[in-house]
């Protein structure tokens, strides 16, 4: 099932052209990747979507219809985690949370259960009555990401959750997703953190300059954008290198030797690693291999002719 799409759609601020013209679909049980450099677009987009913000072209659909895309109803199966944090911090962790499942009208036994269930989930159950500003920045962010999801939504749009927190935050927040993911939330996660779109994404959708300029699987999309694989194999003894030989290999294109490293360049998917590996050792003792493999990075310096700047912490 289509949970949301967005058809030719323009946003602009004054002058400044935000959303030229996307077209964006998110299937029930993805987990889509939304990168891109800042000001590229992505929580101008994500707004849109969520219908916090008019638009000047195109249209909208959600959870399979067009029709009063931005009803209360629709807005109850939708979550957002902000890029800044929306914490009372003069609140618990539970009072927090207990004002966000009110605001979406849980009640009673039900508003404590799925309280309980959100701080269990993003693991603060033992600091529930602690406040926020005793927290650690990844605390705060686990934090806002449970006063999302008290109410259970079909689709959950995340802002760059992981912005200025520590590594081991960072991890357990993409574990988070994923378990999200595996208990059947859809999920657009935001970032400028191409490793955090290679590490849980089933499919990356890169912005720049408000429009979308590819999409796809982390496979398809260095796939697309390489043409040839290099490994290095460095050797101990280089009197008679098997150069012929490896040349002669299936989906060889070249093989050079650079002292005691031999190169060789294949077509992608040729899989020649085991074969070359076999071939060498007979003759020349291997010491080291090194395979370049192209990244998201280069995905995006390859069609943009820009780096990503993945962020800093703390920025
Ligand atoms: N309220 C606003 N008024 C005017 N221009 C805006 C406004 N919000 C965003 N913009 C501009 O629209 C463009 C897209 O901004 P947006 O915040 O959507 O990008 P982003 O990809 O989310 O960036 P970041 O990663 O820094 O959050 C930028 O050029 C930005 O300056």
């Amino acid at each position: 099932m289509t949970i949301a799409t967005m058809q030719r759609i323009v946003k602009r601020y004054g002058s400044e052209l935000a959303l030229d013209y996307i077209d964006l679909s998110i299937q029930e049980g993805e987990i889509v990747g939304l990168l891109g450099p800042n000001g590229a677009g992505k929580t101008t987009l994500i707004h849109t979507l969520l219908g916090m913000i008019p638009f000047d072209k195109g249209s909208i659909q959600l959870f399979g219809s067009a029709n009063k895309v931005f009803s209360n109803e629709n807005k109850q199966k939708m979550g957002l985690v902000t890029q800044e944090l929306t914490v009372f911090e003069d609140l618990t962790a539970k009072e927090n949370l207990e004002f966000f499942a009110g605001v979406y009208g849980l009640k009673g036994e039900e508003r404590k259960r799925r309280v309980q269930e959100a701080l269990e989930f993003v693991g603060l159950s033992s600091n529930a009555g602690k406040l926020p500003k005793k927290f650690s920045g990844g605390m705060k962010r686990r934090l806002n990401i449970a006063c999302a999801l008290t109410h259970r939504p079909k689709l959950l749009i995340m802002d760059e959750p992981t912005v200025g927190i520590d590594p081991q935050s960072r991890n357990h927040i993409l574990e988070t997703v994923k378990k999200l993911k595996d208990q059947g939330t859809t999920i657009l996660y935001t970032t400028h953190y191409m490793e955090e779109a290679q590490a849980i994404a089933s499919r990356v959708v890169i912005v720049d300059q408000g429009q979308i300029i590819t999409e796809g699987t982390v496979n398809e999309l260095i796939a697309n954008i390489q043409h040839e694989e290099k490994i290095n194999i460095e050797v101990s003894d280089t009197t008679a290198l098997p150069i012929e030989r490896l040349k002669g290999l299936d989906g060889v294109r070249h093989v050079h030797v650079d002292g005691s490293t031999i190169q060789i360049i294949s077509n992608v998917g040729a899989g020649i690693l085991d074969r070359a590996l076999s071939i060498v050792k007979e003759t020349s003792g291997v010491v080291g291999i090194q395979a370049e493999k192209p990244d998201l990075e280069d995905v995006f310096l390859t069609l943009t002719g820009k780096q990503l700047r993945d962020g800093q912490e703390g920025d």
